[in-house]
């Protein structure tokens, strides 16, 4: 756990040894403690360094001992003793010096960097404080707004950010570790007291009540209802305003609220969900570890609209070239042009040169014959897609894999269509592609292990997180985005207004409302696949009578709001008006109220007071709801999966975990209840009713999200 070894007769070297990322477990901790009381006391040693082995500093304390009570000796007086020593520490930072790596770094009485290393104290992002002295020793070392603007993002920096924040001595490109003992043998004998953080006076600017208000204003904004920040922020102010031996007491305190929070649960599940969603396995025993994925050099992509643009900009930016295909030479034009704008501006924020190069533009298929991979983004129309697939079943050559990014069709039709059904696979990107990062992966039934192994393994490439989902109408996001977006509108028939449902979803945490979000995406899509579909329009059956479709309760307000031409900010009007088309400062429009006072007299409905309560467990619960259908349905293969879908696909906010770990969170005891209280009321709703899955987890005693998996048994897998 930590190795001990002299070095040049007189410096104690010190290594961490806990792969992966030599995360300070108790075992460390412990024999850290043991390493550091050898090397003070022998007389032979002059200096230590400390260093962690497989070129990684520390990647902080070891999380998945969060769960459980503290064992092995606290961090604390361990990282005292090592700043209060009488000989030098040199900290030699490889890889990554996080949280209490980073602690360690800063209780070191000199600190070398690898020129590739980085830093940073990200406890916040896991819903806690950094409470080894982080919030009391950096704003001493380095100034409080830089200090509050680290430790309240949670932002890794590089090792020369940090060079120049005074937070590192000496950036090297050479071996930090032998750096930083030639650097200890030097500094053997220097005085020591300047070198000690915590006894430092924490440099105040004279205005520290308003900066500290701007930036608790910031925080709020940004992460509405979030504990930690606002934690991190009184921490620091105690360094500013209190000696080191009362710091360390009020972060201490400050600690204890956070550590056991269902904020700070959500937030390291989602940690490991989200390391977890990698490691797909397939009923056939193949899987992430064992599948071997095929390297992508080039590239296709057919259809330059939104969602084209933002899959080539993804992909020339990590280096595989790029054929993009339109069919209209105006189309191809403006697409390339966009493209090349996109890139432009992407490498210059980046600091690098655009990969221009890496393009080509055509409006011919037969220039893809001898690609790696196509991903078809065309308009989403099956028979189009069909035709799309067949034609590159022809011009491609045998092996190169074709996927589509449809974002709910059949994607085993398509494979149907091809002579290599094998090679066909759903990559399901968001909009906009090149900044959403979720990835749904979608296995046909047909498509082979290395298949998907290339779409998860390209998806990484480009930066995603990539989940592997079923195929089945929607997948898993759209999917279970259906009867959450239903129960929106159900809501507005009953006596909500959009404004108030936003309102309740975004104190909830999420960065915006269904509305909102329904009026960025654009209101005409939904509403043409309604029509299509036959929900709306001339097709309808007449025999249906008014708001209901096949049996089921239907809301036809959203087909009203798109039959007065309201797409949503694109056209400056939708569930919301704008100042102008692509305006986006949403204000409340008199007349929605005037449409939903008059439907609700239409249809004679008395408009109730609905608590946002209500609003909230009738949204999320009917979310989550579905999200156990897909659970036993096998379209997803745990709930982890679907969290990270709705934590980087859908704003989901990450402090509560996601809609499974959120519903764990709320009882599923209590989930059950409410859905059979409001499918009561609501009978002609199935989305309403609890799924049998629901019920037999709380038959089960409702057991932890992570062990939900034991319960399900599926009979037929569809990944
Ligand atoms: C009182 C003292 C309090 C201190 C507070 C803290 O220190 S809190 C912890 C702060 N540290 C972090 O938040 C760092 C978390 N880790 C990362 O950001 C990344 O893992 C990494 C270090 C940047 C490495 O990234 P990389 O992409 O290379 O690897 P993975 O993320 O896939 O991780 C590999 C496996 O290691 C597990 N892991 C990583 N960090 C920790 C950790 N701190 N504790 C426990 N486990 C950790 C991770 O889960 C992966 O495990 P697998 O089983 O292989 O999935």
């Amino acid at each position: 756990m930590a190795r001990y070894e002299l070095v040049k007769r007189s410096v104690a070297l010190i290594t961490l040894t806990n792969p992966p990322v030599n995360a300070l477990s108790s075992a460390v901790r412990h024999a850290m403690a043991k390493s550091m009381e050898q090397a003070l006391n022998d007389p032979k040693v002059t200096a230590v360094v400390i260093c962690g082995e497989n070129g990684r500093f520390c990647g902080g304390a070891d999380i998945r001992e969060f769960a459980g009570p503290l064992r092995g000796p606290p961090l604390v007086p361990l990282l005292d003793a090592i700043e209060a020593g009488e000989k030098p520490v040199v900290a030699a930072i490889e890889g990554v010096a996080l949280g209490g790596g980073f602690e360690l770094a800063l209780v070191c009485h000199y600190c070398i960097a690898h020129f590739k290393a980085r830093l940073g104290l990200p406890e916040v992002t896991l819903g806690i404080l950094p409470a080894a002295g982080g919030t009391q020793r950096l704003p001493r070392l380095i100034g409080i707004p830089a200090a509050l603007e680290l430790i309240t993002t949670g932002r890794h920096i590089s090792a020369q950010e940090a060079l120049k924040l005074g937070i590192v001595d000496q950036v090297t490109e050479q071996n930090a570790c032998e750096v930083a003992v030639e650097f200890a043998l030097r500094a053997v004998a220097k005085p020591l007291s300047s070198r000690r953080v915590s006894m430092l006076t924490t440099p105040c600017p004279p205005d520290l009540d308003a900066l500290l208000e701007v930036v608790t204003m910031e925080v709020k904004k940004k992460a509405r209802g979030v504990m930690a920040p606002l934690a991190c922020i009184q921490a620091v102010r105690a360094a500013a305003t209190m000696p080191y031996s009362k710091g360390i007491k009020r972060e201490s305190e400050l600690m204890a609220t956070l550590f056991n929070s269902g904020q700070a649960r959500a937030l390291q599940y989602c940690f490991f969900a989200q390391r977890t969603a990698g490691k797909w396995t397939l009923p056939s025993g193949a899987q992430w570890n064992n599948s071997k994925p095929r390297e992508i050099r080039s590239a296709a992509i057919i259809g330059l609209g939104t969602m084209g643009r933002g899959i080539v900009v993804s992909l020339a930016r990590v280096g595989i070239s790029v054929i993009a295909v339109e069919s209209e030479k105006k189309l191809l034009e403006t697409g390339k042009q966009m493209v090349i704008g996109m890139l432009e501006r992407d490498a210059k924020r980046r600091g690098v040169s655009a990969s221009l190069n890496l393009l080509k533009f055509t409006l011919s298929l037969q220039d893809l014959k001898d690609v790696d991979l196509v991903i078809e983004a065309v308009f989403e129309d099956m028979a189009l897609k069909k035709r799309v697939f067949q034609e590159l079943s022809k011009v491609c050559r045998p092996a190169t894999l074709l996927c589509t990014n449809t974002s709910g069709l059949d994607v085993d039709a398509l494979a149907g269509v091809t002579d290599r059904p094998h090679l066909v696979v759903g990559m399901h990107f968001f909009s906009p592609a090149h900044v959403m990062k979720l990835l749904e992966v979608v296995c046909g039934p047909r498509s082979s292990s290395e298949t998907i192994a290339t779409a998860m393994s390209l998806g990484k490439r480009m930066g995603k997180v990539s989940v592997a989902v079923g195929n089945c109408p929607g997948f898993v996001g759209n999917r279970m985005l259906k009867p959450y977006m239903d129960q929106a509108t159900f809501l507005l028939e009953e006596g909500a207004t959009p404004e108030q449902i936003d309102k309740a979803l975004e104190d909830f945490g999420f960065a915006m409302g269904v509305f909102r979000m329904s009026d960025l995406a654009g209101l005409d899509v939904g509403w043409r696949i309604r029509k299509e579909s036959g929900l709306t329009g001339p097709d309808v059956d007449p025999k249906n009578p008014p708001r209901r479709r096949h049996g089921r309760r239907y809301c036809p307000i959203p087909d009203m709001v798109c039959e007065q031409g309201r797409f949503g900010q694109k056209t400056g009007r939708g569930w919301y008006m704008y100042d102008k088309p692509g305006g986006t400062n949403a204000k409340p429009d008199p007349l929605i109220q005037n449409l939903l006072e008059m439907y609700r007299s239409r249809y004679a409905i008395q408009p109730r007071n609905i608590s946002d309560q209500e609003i909230i467990e009738r949204c999320l619960f009917a979310l989550a709801n579905e999200g156990f259908r897909i659970l036993e349905d096998g379209i997803a293969a745990r709930p982890e999966d679907i969290d990270v879908i709705y934590l980087f696909g859908y704003g989901f906010p990450r402090h509560r975990g996601g809609p499974m770990f959120y519903a764990s969170m709320v009882g599923l005891e209590r989930v059950l209840e409410r859905l059979e209280h409001y499918h009561q009321a609501h009978p002609d709703v199935p989305h309403l009713e609890p799924s049998p899955l629901l019920k037999k987890l709380v038959a089960c005693g409702s057991p932890s999200v992570q062990t939900w998996r034991e319960h399900i048994k599926t009979m037929h897998s569809h990944l």
